[in-house]
Order: C-alpha cells, then structure tokens, then sequence
C-alpha cells in the first residue's frame, strides 16, 4: 500500500449514516428510500470519500462485512441445495408427484432467495455474494443438463419428463433471473422484487392451478386457461405486494401503499397476458414472464 494511500487511511474515515433521505456524498446519490448502504467509507478500493476514522476502524468494517457475506451466501447455498433434496425426497416416497414438486421448487426456490437478500451485508460488493448462489446453480444445472455429472435427485425434482436436457431450458433461464435482478436491482430497487414475484409465484401458481381448474381454455391461447390466467395475477400480486411489504418493513423501501398496489396490479396485468400469449415455443415463460415485468415495474415505479 502507498506511503498517500496509508496516510489518507490512518488520518481518519469519515462514516456517513444514511437512512432514507437523500444524501450526496460526492459522486454518490443515494435515492430517497433506500438506505442500502447505511455506511459509507472509502479505502484504496473503494475511492471517492474523505477517511476520517483511524484506519483499524475501516478494516474492522470491511471484514466484519466480508465475514458476514460469505456466512451468508453459505448459508444460501446449503439452503438451495436443502430445498431441491427435500422435494426429491417427497417425491422418491410418492407424497408428492413430480409436477407438482417442480413447481413448488420454482415458486419457493426464487421467493426464498429474495427473502434471503437482507442476511447479505450493507456493502457494496454484497449483491454480488448473493448472486453467487444462483450462479452456483447455474453451473450445476449447465453440468447435469449436459450429463457431465448425473444427479437422478436434480432430475426428478426440477424437469417435467425426467430429462437432463430439461435443466438446460427453463430451470437455467430461471437461474439466470435470479442472478440478474440480484445484480441490477438488489434491495434498491421494488423491480426486482416485483419480477421475481411473478416469476416464482405468478407463473408457478398459473400452472398449478390452471393444469386442475383450467377447463376454460383462453381463446387465443388453448395451451393456456382463464383459471391459470387468474390465479397468476392474484398470486403475483398478493406476494409481490408482500415482499414489498417485507422490504418496507426492513426500512429498504419508503412506499406510498395506494400508489404501489396499483403499480403492483399494473406489472402483474401485463406478465399475467404475456404469460397468456401462444409463445412459449419461442420464448420461455422464465423469460418472457421477468423481463415484460422488469419493464412495466421500471414504468411504473421509475427507479
Ligand atoms: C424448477 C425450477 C425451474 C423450472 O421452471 P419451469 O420450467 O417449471 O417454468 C427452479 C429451479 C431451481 C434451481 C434448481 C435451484 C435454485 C436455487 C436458488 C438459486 C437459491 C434458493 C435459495 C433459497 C434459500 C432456497
Ligand atoms: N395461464 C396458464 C398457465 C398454465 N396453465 C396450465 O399449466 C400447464 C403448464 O403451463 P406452462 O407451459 O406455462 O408451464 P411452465 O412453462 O410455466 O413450466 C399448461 O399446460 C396448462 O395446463 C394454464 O392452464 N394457464
């Protein structure tokens, strides 16, 4: 470390304590109803900010932040890794069957991991340790899709015919989500969180629902049905509004409710008809369905 660098450091850091106000710190914005980063200070790596604090302060920080972020995507990781054994298990013993653990796997695997995202640090390398664990997954699902390694387990709890190729389709895109809104969104952003409510619950609740109520076909789309159409923007909305609520109440959101729950309805209303929509051979749902919500949030909510 340079003689500059370690007298910057050793003459003090300056801890700025955000909370939901806006607040400059130099070339830093931080909107107004996020306080994602309550503290703030530079070191050789992370430019920008006046160190005021005796530099063993700054360290402590950082590697009480490093501790915290690796517990924490371990401890992710065992849980994802749990959940998909568990269903496997459920299924191995005929308590459940296959389609139906697939889907519960797909509406709480994503659902979980949002919720898990506040364990994570304040700092700002912490949604990339939370990101790690889909990607992990990711790897998993790319090794097994392709038989490299075979995991009868995986197989079972997460493709519809028993096929490894399977992983390589809707269950990596679904990764992959996961990984991106993680990444681009995080805790600072409702888009993220409204996405993957769709995703997870709104799609997953869809198939549900609508492969044993769905005798009235859509007309424009007979592979779909009114009752999956339905239970996908009620589900969408009752879950995202809650980990919106989730949010609020960790204090990672300052939300106006009546105007967020018609943003809510609105981004479900459109995943719900693009969802709907005769595309499925082009696009996946676990793309289509996050990216149009992705778009409407980011309409809607504007940040
Ligand atoms: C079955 C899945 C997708 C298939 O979707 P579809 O084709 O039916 O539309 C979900 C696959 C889940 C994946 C194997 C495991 C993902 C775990 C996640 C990254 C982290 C969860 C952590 C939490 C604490 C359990
Ligand atoms: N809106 C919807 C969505 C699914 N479904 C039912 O759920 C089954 C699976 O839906 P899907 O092809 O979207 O399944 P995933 O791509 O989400 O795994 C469909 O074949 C329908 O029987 C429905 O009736 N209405």
């Amino acid at each position: 470390m340079t003689t500059a660098t370690t007298t910057l450091l050793s003459s003090s850091c300056s801890f700025a304590l955000l909370r939901s106000r806006p607040t400059i710190i130099r070339r830093y914005v931080i909107p107004t109803t996020t306080h994602d980063h309550p503290l703030r200070f530079s070191s050789p790596n992370r430019p920008g900010l006046v160190c005021r604090e005796p530099y063993y302060k700054c360290r402590a920080a950082i590697t009480g932040d490093l501790l915290r972020d690796v517990g924490a995507t371990a401890a992710v990781l065992v849980g994802a890794y749990g959940l998909v054994r568990s269903f496997d298990s459920l299924t191995k013993r005929n308590i459940i069957q296959q389609s139906l653990s697939r889907k519960l796997v797909h509406i709480m695997s994503g659902l979980l991991f949002v919720v898990s995202w506040p364990i994570f640090s304040t700092s700002m390398e912490a949604r990339y340790f939370a990101s790690f664990v889909p990607l992990v997954n990711c790897v998993r699902l790319i090794v097994h899709g392709l038989s490299l390694v075979k995991d009868e387990g995986l197989i079972k709890s997460v493709t519809r015919e028993g096929k490894p190729e399977e992983l390589l389709k809707g269950p990596l895109y679904y990764v992959l989500m996961l990984m991106l809104c993680a990444v681009v969104f995080w805790r600072e952003s409702p888009i993220g969180v409204v996405s993957l409510g769709m995703m997870c619950a709104g799609d997953g609740f869809a198939d549900i629902i609508g492969r044993r109520f769905g005798s009235m076909k859509i007309f424009y789309n007979p592979k779909k049905s009114w009752a999956g159409s339905i239970s996908m923007f009620i589900s969408g909305f009752l879950i995202s509004s809650g980990m919106l609520y989730y949010y609020s109440v960790l204090g990672y959101f300052e939300l106006d409710w009546v105007s967020t729950m018609g943003r809510v309805a609105l981004v479900c209303l459109v995943a719900t008809v693009v969802e709907s929509l005769p595309t499925t051979h082009l696009i996946d749902d676990n793309i289509s369905v996050p990216l149009s919500s992705m778009l409407a949030a980011y309409l809607s909510f504007g940040y």
